[in-house]
């Protein structure tokens, strides 16, 4: 597929102890999914700048040790967007998690991930961050809800 333009974004996972921390977004694009925090790069930060940028926005935490673990590349058919999505994770942080205009923020056991209203992909590489590996992926969706092919690999 042609691709003629690159968005980076970014995606923050956040644990502590055998918990995650999710957040049902409630609007724009991906509403109604339980996902990570994070959003476009904006001109003039680093991909990490964004990313504790979007944590802060969006669920109101910090974290100064945020690593990252995963590149993931989602492309849409017959969209030549390419979704170029950093994923970072960590298990310190300051701050209680608080609902925002754009995330209500929630705690999962990382036994009980609710897959069934999360983007499809995230049953593939979310296990891998659990399980402490670092991956890289892309993954070719028709519509928001088929995933068409994917190649995923750990490094
Ligand atoms: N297939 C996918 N699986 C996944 O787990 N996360 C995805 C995903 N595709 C996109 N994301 C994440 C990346 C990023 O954190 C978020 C989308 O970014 P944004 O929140 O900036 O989107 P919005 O359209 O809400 O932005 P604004 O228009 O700036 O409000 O969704």
């Amino acid at each position: 597929m042609s691709t003629t333009s690159r968005k980076v974004l970014t995606l923050v996972i956040i644990r502590k102890g055998s918990d995650i921390l999710l957040g049902m977004k409630k609007r724009g694009f991906g509403a109604g999914k339980w996902n990570g925090f994070g959003g476009k790069v904006e001109p003039g930060e680093t991909i990490l700048e964004g990313a504790k940028r979007e944590l802060q926005e969006e669920c109101h935490l910090t974290s100064d040790s945020l690593k990252e673990v995963g590149l993931l590349e989602f492309e849409f058919k017959n969209d030549p967007v390419l979704l170029e999505t950093h994923v970072f994770t960590s298990n310190q942080f300051q701050g209680e998690p608080k609902e925002t205009e754009e995330m209500n923020p929630q705690w999962f056991s990382m036994d009980n991930i609710p897959y069934q209203q999360m983007w499809l992909d995230d049953k593939y590489w979310l296990p891998l961050l659990i399980q402490g590996e670092q991956f890289k992926g892309y993954f070719l969706f028709e519509g928001h809800e088929r995933i068409l092919n994917y190649d995923l690999t750990t490094l």
